[in-house]
């Protein structure tokens, strides 16, 4: 799936005035690609990815997912698209403790009133490596089993777009490249994989970044390499 941000304007209200954080950013993230999204801190990114994903409305400006505007959804019919169509995965895992693995997998298939399949659903734990571990409650996980959980609650529904908000920001080393291994895996088997990250080797993963100052897009590198990101980095951060 292809997405298009178009001229997106959005900010945040606090009291009566609306403090302005993207002003005007346009991108393109082409079918069973994989992209990053840097910039300093504040600079935007979790506002780009709630815009892009439909979570926030901006004020102006659309977002266009193989031509569909989900700006212009309302409502359930947004609900309906994102659960459709999207998958999530946040830092913080957002496994519930309260089901085990296998139930937390097909979590977004039961909120969209589609039946499981436990074939499927232990399928997509047998490749983020966690088949055996589908009885287990989250809570007897490692951080990085639990984003690998994550990760398979994300694909499970099928979606054609995958939304990465610093997916190894709580990671140690070994745990972060298995999990970047397989959203590359995910974009190489035709998805779009949109990542947040501020870590130049996981952005070296993908195959284009975004960088972001101030709400305003500054700079894209094709093919990226870590040194090449990290250079870029210092010099928007010096910049700032
Ligand atoms: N819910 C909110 N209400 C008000 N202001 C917000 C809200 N969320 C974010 N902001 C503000 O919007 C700006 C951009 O935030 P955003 O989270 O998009 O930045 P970021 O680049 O992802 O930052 P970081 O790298 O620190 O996570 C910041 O100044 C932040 O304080």
């Amino acid at each position: 799936m292809t997405l298009y941000i178009e001229n997106i304007v959005a900010g945040y209200v606090e009291g009566d005035r609306e403090v302005p954080v993207l002003r005007g950013v346009s991108a393109l993230a082409p079918t069973g690609s994989f992209t990053s999204v840097m910039g300093p801190s504040g600079s935007g990114k979790s506002t780009l990815l709630r815009c892009a994903s439909g979570l926030m409305g901006p004020s102006s400006g659309r977002v266009l997912l193989d031509g569909t505007d989900i700006t212009a959804l309302s409502g359930n019919d947004l609900i309906r698209y994102r659960r459709r169509s999207m998958g999530f995965v946040f830092q913080s895992f957002d496994l519930l403790t309260a089901l085990n693995v296998q139930q937390n997998v097909e979590l977004p298939l039961r909120l969209d009133g589609r039946r499981p399949d436990r074939r499927r659903t232990i399928e997509m734990l047998d490749i983020v490596g966690l088949a055996e571990f589908a009885e287990r409650s989250p809570e007897q996980l490692s951080g990085g089993q639990r984003q690998r959980v994550a990760i398979a609650r994300a694909v499970v529904g099928d979606p054609t777009i995958v939304f990465a908000d610093e997916p190894t920001g709580a990671l140690d080393i070994n745990s972060a490249a298995n999990v970047l291994r397989i959203l590359r895996s995910i974009a190489d088997s035709g998805r779009t994989v949109v990542m947040v990250t501020h870590d130049p080797v996981a952005a070296a993963t993908s195959d284009r970044v975004l960088f972001l100052a101030d709400g305003e897009l500054v700079d894209q590198l094709s093919a990226p390499t870590a040194s090449a990101v990290a250079s870029r980095m210092t010099d928007l951060v010096s910049a700032a």
